[in-house]
């Protein structure tokens, strides 16, 4: 039995998700999706802002089979804080299937930093979403995003769109590739063409290391519908969004699930009907390629590109 008890309100993972109608390219990567525990094995930290229900390595890889992917980036929840171990033995447990995105601090040794790297970590991921963490002095992230310059890895970082004015200088000087998630979390009841996401496209536009997760359609929209009971044209209002940072830039996109979907409030998206947004997005073969094979495989498995 766990000793955790989950927030109030958490939804669990869906436990049926239907087969997605699109036909995913042959190595597709669900580049951003999560293990929570279990448990049991790998307790939740103590300054973590939410408890999860469990959701371990056997069910993101069968969820993987299921959806048609053949690998995922592992990204560290904030609900184990900087304790990489439920990440790292999903990672290790993968038969190099999956790559992993770590939470470090300063006091990370150089051994700590090769042994993750040994277990298929590529980047690190800086958190600036005040609801899901404390916040860490930016010459401490800066000083970890120089020691793992020198490792070949890159910077994952988690904000909300209305703090991007004051992030920009810490961005646009981290010596390494960064990956934005969730597109920056854009307010879409605002125009995709208006100058909030003007400002998110600017950043990609002057800066060819920045790099987007066109992923959370679930978490962004205000309208629906929701991907569940059959929906493949889910979450319209998303789709400008992301579809302008997929045609702008398809060299430097990605996509992921999100599985188990943290912290979702009013539904939890069925995963296969979500796998479908992604024909919204990225209409084309030439463009699904690119996102979900070619972008993730350059990242995170460059000896295979
Ligand atoms: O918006 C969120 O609540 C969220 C949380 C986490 C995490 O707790 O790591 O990761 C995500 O990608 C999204």
């Amino acid at each position: 039995m766990s000793i955790f008890h989950k927030s109030p309100g958490w939804l669990d993972w869906h436990p049926w998700p239907e087969k997605p109608r699109l036909a995913l390219p042959p190595g597709a990567v669900d580049a951003h999706c999560h293990v929570f525990g279990p448990a049991a094995e790998f307790p939740f930290a103590v300054e973590r802002k939410y408890t999860p229900c469990d959701a371990s390595k056997q069910q993101l890889f069968a969820l993987r089979d299921h959806l048609g992917f053949s690998r995922n980036v592992i990204v560290q929840a904030t609900c184990h804080g900087a304790d990489n171990r439920a990440m790292v033995d999903a990672c290790k447990a993968s038969a190099g299937k999956a790559r992993g995105v770590a939470t470090v601090r300063r006091n990370v040794s150089d051994r700590e930093l090769k042994e993750l790297h040994l277990a298929g970590v590529r980047g690190v991921r800086f958190n600036f979403v005040k609801r899901l963490v404390d916040v860490t002095p930016q010459d401490e992230l800066q000083e970890i995003a120089e020691r793992i310059a020198e490792l070949g890895w890159h910077v994952v970082v988690y904000f909300e769109a209305e703090d991007l004015p004051d992030l920009w200088h810490f961005f646009t000087r981290l010596p390494t590739p960064v990956v934005v998630d969730h597109m920056g979390r854009p307010d879409v009841s605002k125009p995709a063409h208006g100058p909030e996401f003007g400002l998110f496209l600017q950043l990609m536009q002057e800066h060819d290391n920045v790099w987007c997760k066109v992923s959370c359609p679930e978490r962004l929209s205000l309208t629906g519908p929701q991907a569940l009971h059959g929906e493949r044209q889910a979450y319209q209002d998303v789709v400008p969004f992301a579809r302008r940072v997929v045609e702008a830039f398809p060299t430097r996109v990605l996509w992921g699930t999100d599985w188990p979907h943290p912290n979702l409030k009013d539904h939890m998206p069925d995963d296969g009907l979500l796998v479908d947004f992604i024909s919204q997005i990225a209409p084309t073969q030439a463009l699904q390629q690119l996102l979900l094979v070619d972008n993730p495989i350059r990242l995170y498995w460059p000896e295979d590109a």
